[in-house]
């Protein structure tokens, strides 16, 4: 957006014609005006006053769920009334502790215990979503999985005990770490052996430094003769990756070691560069890696040593598992792998993918585990009040939780809506969704960060592994669509053992999810928060008075839209007539999937996210009929055609990946490897162990560090893709005889 020409411009613009509206009509205030400011406090007050005729119809086009005529007056997870889960003397006492205290506004005490005997009781009847393990799954475990005794007993008190370098301890130091938490205790050991893991520790736990710090101390130890990069780390979002830099820098900074991000949304040019400097250690999200991977010139994952994936469950789910495939397929397949997850899977179907090495399971907490200083409140939506949940959202911000929030939706739609009411409102927020720019992003989460708006409206794009100090309250304004979201959103606070609290707006729909989310928590840690019907009302009615605003809002924002879109046309058109002979002259981007096949992959994640027991995964699902059935002769050809195309495109890019590690050079580890004097005792497991990361590893028994072990007979793969390399470039020459002019002009930049 250009100056003066934001969205919250367009908000302050809009809330000052409300004020000002309203204040030409405030010359005799009604009774319940004065009311309202009574009983709310700060911004509230200010917030514009309702002086037009009440809207009935709320079409403020904020997603709620549930059927309003489908009327259900007993419910909320037990089929019982409002106190469900309480003895009587209890509930009333709940309640009445409520409304004082939402009537008096102040923060924090107004909860009540809830999960009594009865609503276990029906939890173990009803909804038990956890799946007996058969003897058969458990003995592919015990087969899949490093026996318990491979992993070391004693575990270190203290990072200095850990046989650490000094440059690590430094920067453990810097940022404040002494002692590890119980993920970084058992996991370092483990990975400075070079084993593979499988690592699960509850959110906030201290993931990100486990695998961080093992990596650094074997890269301490490095040949430094030619830059190469040796370690990728995977995250499933672009702003997760970029915190995973930061840390992994700031624990580097006594090192001499080099880090590359390679994400989406933020200049490729550059990021190309960065990749030819060849840094160390390399974050990156899945598909930009990819795209350089096909597109960038000499940038190969062939010495890749450790592969790590953060939040692996999320990367083994359907939506990503064929960019996964192609990124495993293009790292050796003698490296180290790791994977962490607060909701870590055992699933061996699902690790398979990964071809891990026997790997370790390190599970530190239960995989349904949440943080253990969390409070979980849950205010409960009646199946006809579903309209309501704008209203108890805004009472609960407006009111009791008003700093360091975040609350997440589940639609893009939802959050950014609920972001013109907050500005209406004069409450100070920024949204994080995936319908911003990454620039818009970013910058929303710098604001959070630094306190500068009190609210993150976000979607699930923040559920996962952001760090942020001080957050001390998650708002659910719906239930996520299953258990593990809901642990990811709500472990966005009560992080690294401090106190957090999350408030989860429940209704009729989400039974399922609020009683294994009870039956997970430590009882006294769960509350029922009653917010005030008459308070509610109010609230509601201020919405309505807001949605004219709204859609004006709505409506300008939609024209700066398309005017912005009309100036970049232009400007797209100009750079093409002036650069229209190096434009064209650029090889065409190419991509491993055609478009069928990527929508067919991101439909699976949909379906996967929605519901998990019906996976399916997208390389492996088969079209049922015929995929040109019911299509004219002439559109059955044509698409054909720009198949075969497609597939042309995509050998050239092989044959060009085959061409550039004909030209890499020969691995610098070998080289070490030779120079190194070697006892000869130590000759015969070096044979096996042919991992060129270990080898540079000067003195590693001193620091715990083992060679890992070789998988795979390298030099039958070695074989194999030498000869898929002879015949790509047989393809290739095809290729530039015949049709590499066609399908080049074909797919250019337009
Ligand atoms: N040893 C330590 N001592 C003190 N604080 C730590 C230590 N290790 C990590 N932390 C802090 O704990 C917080 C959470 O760490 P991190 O983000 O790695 O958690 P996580 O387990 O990856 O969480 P999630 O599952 O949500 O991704 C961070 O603020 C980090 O600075």
């Amino acid at each position: 957006m250009q100056p003066g020409m934001s969205l919250d411009d367009i908000i302050a613009r809009k809330r000052t014609q409300v004020k000002a509206k309203k204040s030409k009509k405030m010359v005799t205030p009604v009774e319940e005006e004065k009311e309202v400011n009574e009983d709310d406090e700060g911004e509230y007050q200010e917030a514009p006053d309702s002086d037009e005729e009440g809207d009935d119809d709320n079409d403020m086009g904020i997603e709620v769920e549930g059927d309003d005529e489908d009327v259900d007056e007993g419910g909320f997870g037990t089929g019982r009334d409002e106190d469900a889960g309480l003895e009587d003397d209890e509930a009333e006492e709940a309640v009445l502790e409520d409304e004082s205290d939402e009537e008096s506004g102040s923060e924090g005490s107004e909860e009540s215990d809830e999960g009594s005997e009865e609503e276990e009781d029906e939890d173990e009847s009803d909804g038990d979503e956890e799946e007996e393990e058969s003897e058969y799954q458990k003995e592919r475990k015990r087969a899949y999985f490093a026996p318990e005794s491979d992993t070391p007993v004693e575990v270190a008190e203290t990072f200095a005990t850990m046989n650490l370098s000094r440059p690590i301890l430094k920067g453990l130091a810097q940022v404040g770490f002494v002692q590890p938490t119980q993920i970084q205790a058992r996991t370092i050991p483990v990975a400075l052996m070079g084993k593979d893991i499988c690592g699960g520790a509850v959110t906030g736990s201290g993931k990100t430094a486990a695998f961080v710090v093992p990596v650094l101390e074997r890269l301490l130890y490095r040949s430094r003769q030619t830059a190469t990069s040796r370690v990728l780390i995977l995250c499933p979002t672009r702003e997760l990756a970029i915190q995973c830099h930061s840390v992994a820098q700031k624990l580097a900074s006594f090192t001499d070691i080099t880090f590359g991000l390679c994400v989406g949304g933020l200049s490729r040019n550059s990021q190309e560069v960065q990749l030819r400097t060849r840094p160390d250690v390399l974050i990156a999200t899945p598909g930009r890696l990819i795209d350089h991977i096909l597109n960038s010139q000499s940038f190969t994952l062939d010495h890749i040593d450790i592969l790590i994936m953060d939040e692996a469950d999320r990367m083994l789910e359907d939506g990503f598992a064929a960019e996964l495939a192609e990124i495993v397929k293009a790292c050796p397949q003698s490296r180290q792998t790791m994977l962490f997850s607060a909701t870590m899977t055992d699933n061996v179907d699902e690790l398979i993918r990964m071809s891990l090495n026997r790997p370790v399971r390190l599970q530190i907490d239960s995989a349904n585990a949440t943080a253990a200083r969390l409070v979980q409140e849950f205010v409960r939506i009646r199946q006809h009040r579903e309209e309501d949940r704008p209203a108890v959202l805004l009472a609960l911000c407006s009111r009791t939780f008003k700093h360091r929030v975040i609350v997440f939706f589940r639609s893009k739609a939802a959050a950014h809506q609920m972001k013109m009411i907050f500005g209406l409102m004069g409450l100070h927020a920024a949204e994080l969704h995936g319908n911003l720019t990454q620039e818009q992003r970013l910058a929303s989460l710098e604001e959070f960060r630094d306190g500068r708006v009190d609210f993150l409206l976000a979607t699930d794009l923040a559920s996962r592994g952001l760090d942020i100090k001080g957050i001390d309250t998650v708002i659910n304004f719906n239930m996520p669509q299953n258990y593990a979201i809901y642990q990811h959103r709500v472990g966005r606070t009560a992080r690294a053992g401090r106190n957090g609290r999350s408030v989860t707006l429940a209704g009729e729909n989400d039974r399922k999810l609020l009683k294994l989310a009870i039956k997970n928590a430590d009882k006294k840690l769960v509350k029922h928060r009653v917010i005030p019907q008459d308070v509610i009302t109010r609230y509601r009615e201020r919405v309505q008075d807001l949605t004219e605003s709204v859609k004006e809002i709505m409506a300008e924002e939609k024209e700066e839209k398309a005017l912005r879109q009309a100036e970049m046309e232009m400007k797209k058109s100009q750079n093409l007539l002036k650069h229209e002979d190096e434009i064209y002259s650029r090889p065409a981007k190419t991509w491993f999937q055609t478009a069928g096949e990527k929508k067919m992959a991101t439909d699976a994640g949909k379906a996967a996210l929605n519901d998990p027991k019906k996976r399916k995964s997208a390389d492996t699902d088969s079209p049922k009929r015929d995929r040109f059935a019911g299509m004219s002769r002439a559109k059955r050809r044509r698409l054909q055609l720009s198949e075969e195309d497609q597939m042309d495109i995509k050998s050239h890019s092989v044959a060009i990946k085959s061409a550039k590690k004909a030209l890499k050079p020969t691995k610098i580890t070998k080289l070490a490897a030779e120079k190194a004097p070697t006892k000869p005792q130590d000759q015969k497991k070096k044979k096996k162990r042919d991992v060129d990361f270990s080898r540079d590893l000067a003195d590693g028994s001193k620091k715990g560090v083992v060679a890992v072990k070789k998988r795979g007979g390298e030099s039958k793969r070695g074989r194999e893709k030498k000869d898929e390399k002879k015949e790509h470039r047989g393809k290739l020459g095809k290729l530039r005889g015949n049709k590499a002019f066609k399908s080049t002009k074909k797919h250019k930049r337009r």
